[in-house]
């Protein structure tokens, strides 16, 4: 069997054990994913149908990529595998089985902000504070209830729960979910979290659904298992009860998403379930250097809860791991923009062997102005999906609608846009009336002469007909004809070409950009079904990755560290490695939660595969302040002899000259040898080795700065030590500009200033 070559003994073990439950939990880059790729290849090469093996991967890239892979091993019979993320799967499965639950085949799916505006819809409604009931948080509630397959009813039932809710003054949670679920069931449509909370009820009522999924699925094959959450721990046990061949691999140690309900028990609840469970043991890594591995064995050290692991490397020793410190947000793109230029020439690579990864989205605004200033191609990944766009969604609204004409939010977005004389008021009127006949909004649309005064009747009259008119075109034109007479006759086309701004030319662009990917769409062979309905229906679960349109273009990754799971690059870069922000502040009230930020870590660091550079930055605008931070504890908990700290030196010395306006002229000057290192006292654990935020003296008092004058020396609070070299403006808004030592220049207005003058 050659197409095993490759393969250590372990993993060939793992790969060849092809019936019966198969756990594989390794640390990361030792072939976890490589061997679910092999496992399929060989389950084929064996005459296994590919129709029978269903592999649920962790997002749709992921699933893409092994698709490739496996057809380079057995052909185009790969493109039969059922290979895709638990969402996507299981719509699918949901378009064939809904109306078993009452839903229609074609059943809307809602983003989660169509999923919040209903929500607020209903706070409105209920004339509840939304400051108390914030949307989000109602959300993230109902989210947890559904994927821990806890209904309305039943939450409305369990005491622990509403005792939760009551004791923080949120009584009415049980109701907003029932009255959540009831809207979206009127309206066909499912949230995210119900694709696999329906998916359950369906396989629990359906015996015969259940029995025909199984008999289908006959190899089941789940990476990243330790991510997964109660609902998809239970449809997959379902799924695999009658053969039992299923095969899960991951790592405890980066399990990244317990506040989305990820339950890292599934991983322990697996040996319960399959008592015959083979237990395949990976040990090697072959993605990065000794020292990255090693790094990572460190840092993971700190946790209590992980299963006991030996992860080594036989590849090279590698460099040490950089650390740099930057004194802005800005200063630290810079940085980070100059070392990918000066690695890339030197060492001659490319631009996509680089990836920058940060642990909030706000983070990339900084390293995306750098490496713009330097010229350097990048992509974003995982960041607001094109579909995600407002004129997108309102020209997916206008199809959403033909196709299911209840589906409210779709029909609340565009009923009065473009605008057609429809007013709030009228609107609340179509609410008012589909309440009191219990109707939908598109019911009472349809016969608005029943419902409504004459004047708004034919107003919302007028609309219905356009409505219906779009489903007559669907029905006998192609999925592009269509698109187009959609994007016409809505009056939408007409109304982004007209805004002449832009932002205007922008959003036309996108649209037309939206109207030939549907044209190439339906002009594919490779599928039967080519409609617009087609097209339509997994349009709310793409992101932006899968919209990529130049795959191997060479281009910088940017990317946060959740979505760079189970990827790599040769180099990599883990920016804003900050008290507060990562550790993130949320995450320092419990030590589960701290736990999880250090798995994020670890998984950010095990991306790498020859070089990590890790970068903080001593001062950083967070929500339009400028705080000053501190080095996060996770560079201090690494073993210092694996760290090579690289701080540059200031060009001039701001004590002698501190008369330079432009703060990155002091550091702009990137040759190594004007880097100093600091040589680090050999594994200090318990002692920082990183220049810390300043330490105020313990008397520190601010003292009365109405003297105060340029050249005088002063002590801030927060900055530190520094130097006046301006004082502007009148009493009682006189502004100091101060060299600090450490932060470089700032302006303070003196009124609020904590300051101490020292000579
Ligand atoms: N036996 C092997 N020989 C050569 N290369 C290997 C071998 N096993 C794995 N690799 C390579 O090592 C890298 C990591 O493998 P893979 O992505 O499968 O690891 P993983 O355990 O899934 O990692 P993660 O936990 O990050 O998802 C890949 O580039 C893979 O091709
Ligand atoms: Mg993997």
């Amino acid at each position: 069997m050659e197409y095993l070559q490759g393969l250590n003994p372990s993993q060939k073990a793992a790969v060849l054990q092809i019936k019966g439950p198969v756990m594989i939990v390794a640390g990361a880059g030792s072939g976890k994913t490589r061997v679910i790729t092999y496992r399929v290849a060989h389950l084929i090469k064996s005459g296994v149908d590919p129709f029978n093996i269903l592999v649920l991967t962790f997002t749709n890239k992921a699933a893409k990529e092994m698709r490739e892979r496996i057809m380079k091993v057995v052909g185009p019979e790969a493109k039969n595998i059922w290979m895709g993320t638990f969402h996507s799967v299981f719509a699918k499965i949901l378009r064939v089985e809904a109306e078993k639950i009452g839903y229609p085949n074609n059943f809307t799916i809602y983003d989660t902000d169509d999923s919040k505006s209903l929500i607020r819809a209903i706070l409105k409604e209920q004339q509840l504070d939304d400051k108390l009931y914030n949307a989000n948080f109602v959300y993230n509630r109902i989210s947890s209830a559904k994927n821990n397959l806890i209904s309305a009813a039943e939450y409305q039932k369990n005491e622990h729960i509403q005792s939760e809710d009551f004791s923080s003054g949120r009584g009415k949670l049980g109701e907003i979910y029932q009255i959540y679920a009831q809207r979206c069931f009127k309206a066909g449509a499912m949230d995210f979290d119900d694709l696999l909370f329906k998916t359950n009820v369906l396989l629990r009522e359906h015996p015969d659904v259940l029995y025909k999924y199984q008999n289908k699925f006959k190899y089941l094959m789940v990476d990243e298992y330790q991510d997964t959450n109660f609902s998809q721990y239970l449809i997959v046990k379902k799924l695999a009860a009658i053969n039992e061949n299923i095969c899960v691999v991951g790592d405890d140690a980066q399990s990244i998403y317990a506040f989305r309900g990820a339950n890292i028990q599934n991983i322990l609840n697996f040996e319960k379930d399959y008592p015959d469970l083979k237990v395949f043991k990976l040990e090697q890594n072959y993605r990065s250097t000794q020292n990255i591995v090693n790094v990572a064995n460190s840092i993971i050290a700190n946790n209590k809860n992980q299963l006991k692991k030996n992860v080594f490397s036989e590849n090279e020793m590698g460099d040490k791991i950089k650390v740099a410190r930057a004194f802005s947000d800005n200063e630290e793109g810079k940085i980070i923009a100059e070392s990918i230029m000066q690695e890339r020439t030197v060492k001659g690579l490319k631009y996509h062997d680089f990836a920058i990864l940060y642990r909030t989205n706000a983070q990339s605004r900084a390293m995306e102005e750098a490496l713009r200033k330097l010229n350097v191609p990048y992509k974003i990944y995982g960041g607001l999906s094109f579909y995600q766009r407002k004129e997108i969604k309102d020209l997916i609204a206008y199809f959403r609608l033909t196709f299911n004409p209840n589906d409210e939010e779709a029909l609340k977005r565009v009923i009065n846009y473009p605008r057609r004389g429809i007013g709030d008021t009228t609107i609340e009127r179509v609410v008012i009336a589909a309440d009191k006949s219990n109707l939908t909004l598109w019911q009472v649309i349809n016969e608005a002469a029943s419902h409504l005064d004459p004047r708004s009747a034919t107003a919302v009259g007028n609309f219905a007909t356009l409505i219906l008119s779009f489903q007559a075109i669907t029905k006998t034109h192609s999925a592009y004809e269509a698109a187009l007479h959609i994007a016409q006759h809505s009056g939408l086309l007409k109304d982004l070409y007209e805004d002449k701004s832009i932002e205007g030319l922008n959003r036309y662009e996108n649209i037309q950009e939206l109207l030939n990917g549907i044209k190439e769409f339906s002009e594919r062979e490779d599928i039967a079904e080519r409609g617009l309905d087609v097209f339509m229906q997994d349009v709310a679960l793409l992101t932006n990755d899968d919209n990529d349109k130049n795959p191997d273009a060479d281009t910088v990754s940017l990317m946060t560290i959740h979505s760079a799971k189970g990827l790599e690059f040769p180099h990599v870069y883990v920016v804003g490695l900050e008290e507060n922000l990562f550790p993130s502040q949320m995450s320092l009230n419990s030590r589960s939660d701290l736990e999880e930020e250090r798995r994020l870590f670890y998984v950010a660091i095990t991306r790498a595969e020859k070089k990590l550079t890790l970068s903080y930055a001593t001062s950083r605008y967070r929500w339009g302040t400028l705080t000053s931070c501190e080095p996060s504890r996770f560079i201090d908990e690494i073993d210092a002899s694996y760290l090579e700290l690289e701080f540059r030196q200031q060009a001039k010395s701001p004590d002698k000259n501190p008369f330079f306006n432009d703060e990155r002229t002091a550091w702009s000057n990137n040759t190594p040898d004007t880097f100093s290192k600091p040589k680090p006292a050999v594994n200090q654990r318990t002692t920082s080795i990183l220049p810390k935020a300043h330490v105020p003296t313990p008397d520190f008092a601010p003292s009365d700065t109405s003297g105060l004058q340029v050249g005088m020396e002063v002590e801030h609070e927060r900055f530190g030590f520094g130097k006046v070299i301006n004082i502007e403006g009148n009493k009682p808004d006189i502004k100091a500009t101060i060299f600090f030592k450490e932060l470089g220049q700032k302006q303070l207005l003196l009124k609020f200033a904590k300051l101490r003058i020292v000579t």
